[in-house]
């Protein structure tokens, strides 16, 4: 079994659980309480011109084990906008990166930025946990997802006000979103997720293949930059950068420097 579907599998046993204790009907009340999402989408072109980064916050990692136990989400986030970061991204998956909902809901109550919820989704059920604890956007997985099923989750996010990030890394999974709706956000990641190796070649081979229109966040892998030059020179729109921000020991410095602050390289 591929370590990917190892963590979905993990993560079928844990919403079973959670769905004895939360039924959908509860789930559903709250989200369709809850405020409107913030715009994750106009956030990736901000008007100041700033490169756009969507920084994350995660304790663990299946690829690198342990980052940061003692990580203090709410004080991450901060930093993360003091450094100018347009987006948090938020692993809320438990057992692989030590994630919870509640960090979700603690950062979109602390900073006014959008928050992606990043995690392993197959069920609506947990789109409606996103909505409901204050998530702009969600990531679904391409790979993982036969095409209904992603058409279905898609159309979802949009009806409950969110941003799909429809994540892909070959280009079957580009067909596959295609054909699945007209994503208005995709991800490429640069990390395999079946052998977590990374390489940036993959965005710079898959982006000249997204239609016009369709906006286009390179993932994973991203520490310099130099790296951000690069991507940018192919027409990425934005950059969801984790492991290097979590284990800086000033963040804000470090999403200065990847920007471009203070330089004389640009925006
Ligand atoms: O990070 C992993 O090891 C990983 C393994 C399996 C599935 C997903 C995984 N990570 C999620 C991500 O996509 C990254 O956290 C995100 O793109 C940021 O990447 P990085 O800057 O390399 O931390």
């Amino acid at each position: 079994m591929s370590r990917l579907r190892d963590i979905f599998a993990a993560r079928v046993e844990d919403l079973d659980r959670v769905k004895h204790q939360h039924p959908l009907t509860e789930v559903r009340r709250l989200a369709e309480q809850s405020p409107p999402p913030r715009d994750f989408l106009t956030a990736l072109h901000p008007q100041d011109g700033r490169v756009a980064i969507v920084a994350e916050i995660k304790r663990a990692s299946p690829s690198r084990g342990i980052l940061r136990a003692d990580l203090d989400v709410v004080d991450q986030a901060r930093l993360y906008e003091a450094g100018g970061a347009v987006a948090v991204s938020v692993l809320t998956e438990p057992r692989f990166f030590q994630g919870d909902l509640e960090d979700l809901s603690l950062v979109a109550r602390t900073i006014p930025l959008p928050v992606l919820r990043k995690d392993f989704i197959f069920d609506p059920y947990q789109l409606y946990e996103a909505r409901a604890a204050g998530a702009s956007a969600v990531l679904l997985i391409a790979s993982y997802l036969d095409r209904v099923l992603l058409q279905d989750l898609m159309a979802l996010t949009q009806t409950l006000g969110m941003t799909a990030l429809v994540e892909i890394h070959t280009v079957e999974d580009l067909e596959k979103s295609l054909h699945a709706g007209l994503p208005r956000l995709i991800g490429i990641n640069n990390r395999n997720l079946h052998d977590f190796s990374v390489s940036l070649d993959t965005t710079i081979t898959l982006r000249h293949l997204i239609p016009a229109g369709i906006r286009v966040i390179a993932e994973s892998g991203i520490h310099t930059r130099e790296d951000i030059q690069r991507l940018r020179s192919v027409g990425v729109d934005a950059f969801l950068i984790g492991e290097v921000l979590v284990l800086a020991s000033n963040p804000v410095a470090l999403l200065r420097e990847l920007r471009g602050e203070g330089s004389n390289h640009g925006g």
